[in-house]
């Protein structure tokens, strides 16, 4: 799979080689009309299994003006280059068909011949690549030359207000929303102030239409400005009318996540008419309103009996962290009150996700050919969501464009007007480096054609999404928080106390001691790491390779040799940087299988409770029993599964070992279920494992 991969990208490379050596000339072959059109009948819509998305050089969108531009023509278009600055106003002569991108064929005033760009089949194409930068016209806008209008020009009548609202209904009974929005948008111009009834009406629909879109920011300023002010209370047909108008803004509102305006905009609608369905609403807006302020939310609720569904409806708890600068990595998120081991700390609903079961048989790969990564999975069509998302809401987009792109600078790039253009290359770095994988998600459900190669292309638990408050996150090896994800939520706890004020981490990627490079891990985030792990697993001893031919003897042959090998890999007290509370992560795998071996034949419960512990110390937990309590260090602790696997047969190991020790094998079982809700997000699904 990966030689595929490797092989793809150096194809591509070469190709925008070849490409960028004709930058700058005149395309010579050019496709004719004819030939474009019958190649676009047989361009079928969608359904590829792989879709494929190279991310190229990365330039600006533009911010000015049509009318300020002068205008190109299609026979000035220079090959790989960007006419920054200068409009081409074309006409469409063929169907659009989406294959990757949206495609058709095009002709300006001057050329009836079509354009181009170099492709991979040899041809050429025009190339947009940020949506904003592509503007549909009216084909009688003042625009448009002449030669591109249609020639028979329906003679424009003065339609009144109350005309155009018709057609935007009519429209909206079609579902053609974009119609209607811009056919209620020149309504609401042609109505001026002269009638508020009129206007207010136009508003109403315009917010249904909007949220259709999923355009919740301007649905919800179009609904506060149908609310009709000073209403009487025997005035029930403008009562009505307000219900409408505070159900549509708070149902905008709530789906931004705004809970508290949501409750204050039903509460305003049950106000003007008692209405069962809004008493719902308002209630279901309350109960998340709840949740954002007390965390509490009941995973095991009869709501969920059968089974949790992929994308949650419920709030985000995240007013216990606080993002702030943090010198040398730009910023940080920050404790704002202390935590105990295991105190949950955020509970966090995605900004945008993409789930494997989104996107049925097709395989999304995106090919940076610029920090030449490839991703494959969901990747691609959160990047397309997330578009599509941050154009429709301009608020939401300031806060997506503050999380970290690359660059050393903290500078947020003005908003220069009210709709500002949405750059499609800065949200694809934004995405590189703050995505998260759902990895927790359920796998889906296999069927038949998963055997198909281009199926066994896609990861499996394939589902990705962004976190606006999660992404502040630095990492450390040792993190002092551990994310799990249920559905869409990413839940965090302390791996251990943590203080009011101390940045909060967790581990980029989970330390797997038999392929992890120390140092290395995070040059896809332009940084080495100089923890305390990583500088003592630098010690020869901890090397890559060493390690895993030490993990693969284990494997190979039986406790003795095992035995060995866990010598082989302990560090000596001699050895720089292994203090006695730092981890030793190549031990963890050879430990937990020493000690999985040694109760098989069970005699000697003492000796697994050693190989146990040495388990836990090797991931920086070190037990000691001090009175019969059972006491943790985890000053330095990386949390693994194996925690909990190991914290339970130790429980049971108390139990039988001569001298049993109930009261330590309660403590284990208690220490086993709390490492349990920390590494799965709540206690969800540990009884059902080991038994109560
Ligand atoms: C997902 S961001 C985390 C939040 C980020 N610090 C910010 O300002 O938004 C990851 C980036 O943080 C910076 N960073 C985190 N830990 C670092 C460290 N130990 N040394 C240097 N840079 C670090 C790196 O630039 C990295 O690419």
């Amino acid at each position: 799979m990966a030689d595929n991969f490797v092989a793809l990208m150096k194809q591509q490379q070469a190709l925008l080689a070849t490409a960028k050596k004709r930058q700058g000339l005149l395309p010579q072959q050019r496709t004719t009309r004819r030939e474009l059109q019958q190649e676009y009948l047989t361009v079928q819509n969608g359904n590829h299994l792989i879709k494929q998305t190279f991310v190229g050089e990365a330039y600006e969108p533009s911010t000015a003006e049509i009318i300020e531009l002068k205008p190109i023509c299609i026979r000035e278009l220079r090959l790989e280059t960007h006419h920054t600055g200068r409009p081409l106003l074309v006409r469409v002569f063929c169907n659009a068909v989406r294959v990757t991108a949206v495609q058709t064929g095009i002709e300006d005033e001057h050329d009836h011949e079509p354009y181009y760009k170099a492709t991979s089949n040899g041809g050429v194409i025009v190339g947009v690549d940020h949506p904003s930068d592509f503007v549909v016209l009216d084909e009688c806008d003042t625009i448009v030359p002449l030669s591109l209008r249609p020639r028979v020009q329906a003679v424009e009548e003065d339609r009144s207000a109350e005309e155009v609202k018709k057609e935007g209904n009519v429209a909206v009974g079609l579902k053609q929303h974009r119609k209607a929005l811009k056919l209620y948008s020149e309504a609401i111009a042609l109505c001026g102030g002269e009638d508020e009834v009129l206007r207010r009406d136009l508003h109403r629909n315009r917010a249904l239409t909007n949220h259709h879109i999923g355009q919740y920011e301007v649905a919800h300023s179009d609904a506060i400005a149908a609310v009709i002010p000073d209403v009487q209370t025997d005035d029930t047909r403008s009562m009505e009318l307000n219900t409408k108008a505070y159900l549509h803004a708070g149902r905008a509102s709530y789906n931004f996540g705004h809970f508290e305006d949501a409750a204050r905009m039903f509460t305003e609608a049950i106000r003007m008419r008692t209405d069962n369905d809004v008493n719902i609403e308002l209630a279901r807006a309350l109960d998340r309103l709840r949740e954002s302020k007390t965390g509490l939310f009941i995973f095991l609720s009869d709501r969920f009996l059968g089974g949790l569904p992929p994308r949650l409806d419920c709030a985000s708890f995240v007013k216990n962290t606080e993002v702030r600068s943090s010198p040398g990595r730009r910023k940080g998120l920050f404790a704002v009150k202390s935590f105990s081991a295991g105190d949950l700390i955020l509970r966090e609903k995605a900004f945008c996700s993409s789930l494997g079961s989104d996107n049925g048989q097709t395989t999304n790969m995106t090919i940076n050919l610029n920090t030449q990564r490839m991703s494959v999975g969901t990747h691609a069509s959160l990047h397309t969501k997330l578009v599509t998302q941050l154009q429709r809401n301009p608020n939401q987009a300031s806060a997506y464009f503050e999380l970290y792109d690359g660059t050393k600078s903290s500078s947020i790039p003005p908003a220069s007007t009210a709709n500002p253009p949405v750059d499609v290359f800065r949200v694809q770095s934004i995405l590189e480096l703050n995505a998260f994988g759902l990895r927790d998600a359920p796998p889906e459900p296999s069927s038949p054609s998963t055997k198909s190669p281009q199926k066994a292309l896609r990861p499996a638990n394939d589902s990705t999404a962004t976190f606006l408050r999660a992404s502040y996150m630095n990492p450390a090896c040792h993190a002092n928080a551990y994310r799990t994800v249920i559905s869409d939520f990413l839940i965090l706890r302390a791996t251990r106390a943590i203080a009011m004020d101390e940045g909060l981490t967790i581990a980029y990627t989970r330390p797997d001691p038999a392929s992890l490079d120390y140092g290395s891990t995070f040059s896809h985030w332009g940084f080495t790491c100089e923890c305390v792990v990583c500088n003592a697993e630098l010690h020869p001893k901890g090397s890559i390779s060493h390690r895993r031919k030490v993990v693969k003897e284990a494997d190979d042959f039986a406790a003795s040799p095992a035995n060995e090998a866990s010598d082989k890999v302990t560090p000596t007290k001699a050895q720089p940087g292994f203090e006695p509370d730092v981890p030793k992560l190549g031990v963890t795998a050879i430990a937990a299988w020493l000690r999985r071996a040694c109760m098989l034949d069970s005699t000697e419960p003492g000796k697994c409770i050693k190989l146990g512990t040495t388990a836990l110390s090797s991931l920086g937990f070190l037990p000691s029993i001090v009175f019969k309590e059972l006491v943790i260090d985890r000053t330095h602790c990386v949390v693994k599964d194996v925690v909990v696997d190991t914290a339970v047969y130790l429980s049971q190991l108390y139990e039988v070992v001569e001298g049993k020790d109930t009261m330590v094998s309660a403590q284990y079982a208690v220490w086993a279920e709390e490492m349990w809700e920390i590494c799965k997000g709540s206690k969800r699904g540990f009884e059902q494992r080991y038994g109560a």
